[in-house]
């Protein structure tokens, strides 16, 4: 018997996705299974266009595989149509992107809330408080982003991530634009919120030091899932990166 604690928190099942026909057709995508536990941070690596972010497209219902199946828990994410996958990344899924991408005109508190407004729905008030506390951002609700530094616009937009308790959080270098420091600090971030909340992270990056904060390291290379490493380190990640050719 399978009970709901013991699914994983997502499933690519032999995924592909191809762009264009005939000669020109790309397989960014070639078969790509694998299986993501509740609460676990997974880093995906590979050298440029291997993929990577066609995976975490496909994996957050962005775009949809040309075969194969995604599954959010026990939901073929796949198979929805249009609307209920615009719900469902709503309600079950976060997002932080490499440019933040907050609205300029509102506060920082505004923007955290931003996906409540959207769904017409109330916030729970502690789970907000909760947030806010574990991004460090008590003190700079009331700022716009243009009054904040990096990382703090990057912290803001990890808490609008998390705001609405979504199962996975993809993010998309989301220390890319960021110096060393301000990314260490987005990063130690992103492995509390794993560890105190249970929720799953899924992060594309090209930093080893960045994928090292992961439990598990995926490597990509010409759409195929060629390697896994548990527990990486710096080092053996850029070992193993270098031995791809990147
Ligand atoms: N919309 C598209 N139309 C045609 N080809 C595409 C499209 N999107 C991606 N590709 C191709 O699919 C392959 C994989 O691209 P993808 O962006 O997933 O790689 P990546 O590993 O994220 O690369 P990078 O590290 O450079 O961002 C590449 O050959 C790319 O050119």
């Amino acid at each position: 018997m399978t009970t709901r604690g013991a699914l994983p928190a997502m499933r690519l099942e032999n995924v592909t996705r191809r762009y264009g026909r005939g000669d020109g057709t790309v397989h960014a995508l070639r078969g790509v299974t694998v299986a993501l536990p509740p609460g676990s941070f997974t880093s995906i690596m590979g050298p440029s266009g291997s993929g990577k972010s066609t995976f975490l497209r496909c994996a957050a219902g962005l775009d949809r595989p040309t075969s194969g199946g995604v599954f959010l828990g026990d939901t073929e994410i796949s198979r929805l149509r249009e609307h209920k996958l615009t719900l469902l990344r709503r309600e079950r899924i976060g997002f932080v992107f490499q440019s933040f991408n907050l609205v300029p005109s509102l506060t920082a508190k505004d923007n955290i809330l931003l996906p409540f407004r959207l769904a017409g729905k109330r916030p729970d008030r502690d789970w907000m408080r909760d947030v806010v506390h574990r991004t460090g951002l008590t003190e700079r609700l009331g700022h716009r982003p243009a009054e904040l530094s990096g990382g703090q616009q990057q912290r803001v937009a990890v808490a609008r991530a998390l705001v609405t308790r979504p199962e996975v959080v993809f993010a998309d270098e989301p220390t890319g634009a960021l110096d060393l420091s301000s990314g260490q600090d987005v990063l130690r971030l992103l492995r509390d919120v794993v560890d105190g909340t249970g929720q799953t992270l899924i992060m594309v990056t090209h930093d080893p030091g960045a994928a090292a904060y992961a439990d598990r390291v995926l490597f990509l290379a010409d759409g195929t899932l060629v390697d896994a490493m548990e527990n990486p380190t710096p080092q053996r990640v850029a070992d193993r990166m270098a031995r791809m050719g990147a």
